[in-house]
């Protein structure tokens, strides 16, 4: 009987909704600015020492007095008073009519207020190692006083970083520089991947009749990482409730042996795994109608552990079989398994919520940035199309894409000129492979013509 059982399909905004009231950012704790890399800044962090720390040179040559050079740039001839090299110690003060020889990044003597470049004086250039032998130099104004004016980069107290800044290798030098030891982020969630299927082997294993290569597990284990979390791989695990029961009872606690059920934890990052558990689990396969289908026959059973099971048919293609749940309190994304589903689905539910772990969705973000709300949130753009999409009315279309010159874009036709166009066949994995983004084309969109904007996921 067509169109029994037919579900009304959920709003993908919707279904990312529910996906993140199920997470909560994770407790904050205070690491070494040097372990920080990729973590999430939890609380304003401010400058404690001005960048750079005193007025220094930024020019080799020599520190003169503005005051001794005629505004007219005429020539003078000064007394070399000394030397100041970049390094600890005191600085003497420069006398009215003089010079001091000073190299970049040393401070600047009391009294000095420019630097002439050594080679646009008398002397021509310093040899490395060679004392100074010259009594007196020839210079005259620059335009420029080549001087570092202390906190001219940052000032003491300036802010550094806000909660929800992702600790990128840049800002662990500013950090460093502005005098931070230390930086408070959230903890790095654990995320548990488990792929079912009764089809599915590891990797490296001789495929039989019927088997194929477990793919979802590996890429979704290598998403999770790249998202910033660490990973443990169970599985794959076959379509039988009570592997999958096992193997989720061992994602959330380790000390439950997954061994005994065929569930073999894999991957890297398996060492990381928090002896609480982990914060996160992501399965992908066996959530649609069929009559294997593992994820759906453990959520209908109800068992001991099972708390707010919600299945539901998102207006998403690929993707649209989607449930989420707790497993003994902990947040459970179920992905659909069609690989390219699989991604996309990863990138637009489960992706947000381990941001929202990590503290890089503040709370007052909420409503959260969706495909339908186009937004400035990290990892997205708008781009228009190089090539015409097809749209699906009822769905939002992910479609892989890679950056293309707009049609009729010259070299001469200035900034603006690249777009998207389609990276191959939206299904395929080997294009999704190739991609540099994934297109949002909205429900209700007929088909998107060349020009038209499209918000874009960036995915390099
Ligand atoms: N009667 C219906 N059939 C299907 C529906 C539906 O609504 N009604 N939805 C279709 C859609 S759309 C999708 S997507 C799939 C999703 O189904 P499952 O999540 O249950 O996924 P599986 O059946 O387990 O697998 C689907 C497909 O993907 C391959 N696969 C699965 N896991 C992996 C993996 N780890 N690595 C590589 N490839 C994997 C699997 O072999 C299947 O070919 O259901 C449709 N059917
Ligand atoms: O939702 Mo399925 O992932 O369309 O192919």
């Amino acid at each position: 009987m067509a169109g029994t059982g037919e579900q009304q399909a959920r709003d993908v905004d919707e279904h990312l909704r529910r996906a993140l009231a199920l997470v909560a950012p994770l407790p904050v704790r205070v690491v070494p600015v040097a372990d920080a890399l990729g973590a999430v800044v939890a609380e304003d962090v401010h400058a404690a020492v001005p960048v750079p720390p005193f007025d220094g040179a930024a020019m080799d040559g020599y520190a003169v007095r503005l005051a001794d050079l005629p505004p007219d740039g005429a020539p003078v001839t000064l007394p070399v008073a000394g030397d100041v090299a970049a390094g600890p110690g005191r600085t003497p003060a420069l006398a009215p009519g003089h010079a001091v020889r000073i190299m970049t990044g040393a401070p600047l003597p009391a009294g000095a207020d420019a630097v002439v470049p050594v080679e646009h004086t008398s002397t021509g250039r310093f040899v490395a190692g060679a004392p100074r032998t010259e009594e007196a130099v020839t210079l005259a104004r620059r335009p420029r006083t080549h001087v570092r004016a202390a906190g001219e980069d940052v000032g003491r107290g300036d802010l550094l970083a806000r909660p929800g800044t992702v600790v990128t290798p840049a800002l662990v030098g500013a950090l460093v520089a502005s005098g931070a030891v230390d930086v408070p982020v959230r903890r790095r969630p654990v995320v548990a991947v488990i792929s079912t299927g009764a089809e599915l082997v590891p990797a490296g294993t001789t495929l039989g009749p019927g088997q194929i290569t477990d793919s979802n597990g590996p890429m979704l284990a290598a998403a999770a990482t790249a998202a910033g979390a660490d990973v443990v791989r169970l599985g794959p695990v076959p379509d039988d409730p009570a592997a999958l029961r096992a193997a989720l009872d061992a994602a959330v606690d380790p000390a439950e042996d997954p061994a005994a059920t065929g569930a073999g934890r894999s991957g890297a990052g398996t060492a990381g795994a928090r002896p609480g558990g982990v914060d996160l689990v992501v399965t992908a396969g066996g959530v649609s109608a069929g009559a294997a289908d593992v994820v759906r026959e453990l959520l209908a059973a109800a068992p001991p552990g099972l708390t707010d099971p919600d299945v539901a048919a998102v207006a998403l293609s690929p993707g649209r079989p989607q449930a989420l749940a707790r497993w003994r309190g902990v947040p459970w994304l179920a992905l659909p398994g069609n690989p390219v589903g699989a991604y996309a689905s990863f990138a637009l539910f489960a992706r947000p919520a381990i941001d929202r772990l990590r503290g890089a969705l503040p709370q007052t973000c909420l409503p959260v940035p969706t495909p339908s709300t186009p937004s400035d949130a990290p990892g997205r753009t708008s781009l228009p199309a190089a090539a015409v999409l097809p749209g699906s009315p009822g769905r939002l279309l992910v479609v892989p894409v890679r950056l293309a010159p707009l049609p009729g874009a010259g070299h001469d036709t200035g900034p603006g000129t690249v777009g998207v166009a389609p990276a191959g066949s939206r299904h395929s994995l080997s294009a999704l492979a190739t991609a540099d983004g994934l297109a949002l084309v909205p429900p209700g969109v007929e088909k998107v013509r060349v020009g038209d904007l499209l918000e874009v996921l960036v995915l390099r």
